[in-house]
């Protein structure tokens, strides 16, 4: 059983770090943060709902020692790759892994990134760093894969069952590659080069980003027009077999607001046009300001002085990125809370699905756990939690003085009678 060194232990890399020592080999997995080590020394993540039930689980090596990945055969690489603050990729942590991985590189070490990272950037940018650190070539002393991850946490596309592409530098490491992969996922598909692999990878949120563009950008468009209700053209154009449906909304998350610019980035350095892309990241972030000028527009109608004071929080309800999920990363929920404040608003935070402290943490905001811990001027609704809405119109009408407003970017209520409130909705 070849031994597997793992770097990285976050989303992507802990569940493949204890998938491999599921499935019997030996397991080291390394992380920069020696806290997140300590964690998982003390409490060795058991449940990967990866590996056959009835194997015996194998716990991996959890270590901040790199020097712990000399013994690996196979060293792959899963570290965050963000954007900078002026949105193109920032590939540092795949250099610096790199560099890791080339000081304690062994001659005949096959080495993996899965991180998501634009078409060219394994060889140009992560192979040299392995290279300069090592004094060791690419083809002659060690091989190069890439294989990116789909797996979505927390849902039933996991490890195992999302088709996962392989690649290698050579049709003979990608083969060897798919026999290592094999023992984790129950389908891989071989992808034709490393570039191929990276780029689909990005294509496949750009395309995801691009529909729900689309969507945003004619249900922004039918925002008061009395005969147009974009839910209602919704359901009649779903009624053709081949529409597809989304829903018009935030595009949160560690993906797909990410991905199109790693493609973005390399299209328009090669010159060619990336436009479309362009185009749905900005309508897609535009969402922010129209749920902005929503709150806005709804009080208004309340009349009333915003002054910063304890009478101008807002009940902002649902932080997870997506339905159901506990995870907060959220650029746009963190630019929409920045809009808020700039306004004189205060937010306040509820979601029983997140973890309280982490919430505040990420946005900078007080949480509540029900409607009436204070007064407030009403309750915007973010995130379509399946038990939301977790009140009723009169409950609000109830908690808060004045007429409150509520404003509902997932009509996530029944807008026919909105007795004692001020509603607005996406
Ligand atoms: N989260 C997902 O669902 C998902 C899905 C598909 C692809 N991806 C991609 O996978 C990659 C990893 O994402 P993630 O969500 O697992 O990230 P994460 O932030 O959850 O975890 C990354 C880990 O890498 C560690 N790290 C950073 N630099 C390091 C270094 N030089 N050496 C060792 N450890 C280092 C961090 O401390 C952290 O623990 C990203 O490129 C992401 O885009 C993520
Ligand atoms: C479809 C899928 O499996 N995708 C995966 C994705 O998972 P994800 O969880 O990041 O992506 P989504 O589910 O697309 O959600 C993103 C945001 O868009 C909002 N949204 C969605 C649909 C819609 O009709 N209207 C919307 O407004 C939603 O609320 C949320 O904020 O990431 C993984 C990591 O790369 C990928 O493997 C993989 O591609």
């Amino acid at each position: 059983m070849d031994q597997i060194g793992i770097i990285g232990l976050g989303y992507v890399g802990l569940p493949l770090a204890t998938a491999f020592a599921d499935a019997g080999h030996p397991v080291v997995g390394y992380d920069i943060k020696r806290q997140k080590i300590e964690r998982l020394r003390a409490k060795p993540p058991m449940v990967t709902g990866v590996g056959p039930a009835d194997r015996a689980e194998g716990v991996p090596e959890f270590t901040s020692n790199p020097e712990r990945l000399r013994d690996c055969d196979v060293i792959i690489t899963a570290v965050p790759t963000p954007l900078t603050e002026t949105s193109e990729p920032d590939l540092s942590n795949v250099r610096s892994a790199g560099r890791t991985i080339g000081e304690q590189l062994r001659p005949g070490t096959t080495v993996v990134l899965e991180s998501t990272v634009y078409p060219g950037a394994t060889r140009e940018e992560f192979v040299p760093e392995i290279e300069r650190a090592s004094g060791l070539s690419l083809g002659d002393d060690f091989a190069v894969g890439y294989s990116p991850e789909r797996l979505v946490p927390g849902e039933e596309r996991s490890l195992r069952n999302s088709v996962k592409p392989v690649s290698g530098h050579t049709d003979a490491v990608r083969s060897e590659l798919m026999d290592l992969y094999e023992s984790v996922v129950d389908e891989l598909y071989p992808a034709p080069s490393i570039e191929s692999a990276e780029a689909a990878k990005c294509l496949e949120n750009a395309q995801r980003d691009l529909n729900i563009a689309l969507i945003n950008e004619f249900a922004m468009a039918c925002n008061g027009v009395d005969s147009l209700d974009y839910e209602d053209v919704l359901s009649v154009a779903d009624s053709k077999w081949n529409f597809v449906r989304y829903s018009p909304g935030l595009v949160e998350g560690h993906c797909i607001p990410i991905d199109p610019y790693f493609l973005i980035e390399r299209l328009e350095r090669l010159g060619r046009s990336a436009s479309l892309m362009r185009e749905a990241r900005a309508v897609n972030e535009s969402v922010v300001d129209f749920i902005v000028g929503l709150v806005e527009d709804a009080l208004s109608e309340r009349d009333e002085h915003i002054d910063g004071t304890d009478e101008n929080r807002l009940l902002a309800c649902g932080l997870a990125y997506k339905p159901n999920a506990e995870d907060l990363r959220s650029e746009a929920k963190r630019r929409l809370f920045d809009e808020l404040r700039d306004r004189g608003l205060e937010p306040i935070g509820y979601d029983p699905h997140v973890d309280a402290a982490d919430a505040t943490a990420a946005f900078d905001l007080p949480m509540w756990s029900s409607l009436d811990e204070g007064d407030a001027v009403g309750v915007l609704m973010l995130t379509d939690h399946d038990e939301f809405p977790p009140f009723s119109f009169d409950d609000v009408a109830a908690a808060y003085s004045g007429r409150p407003i509520v404003v509902d970017t997932t009509r996530v209520f029944d807008e026919r009678s909105t007795p004692g409130v001020i509603y607005r909705r996406f």
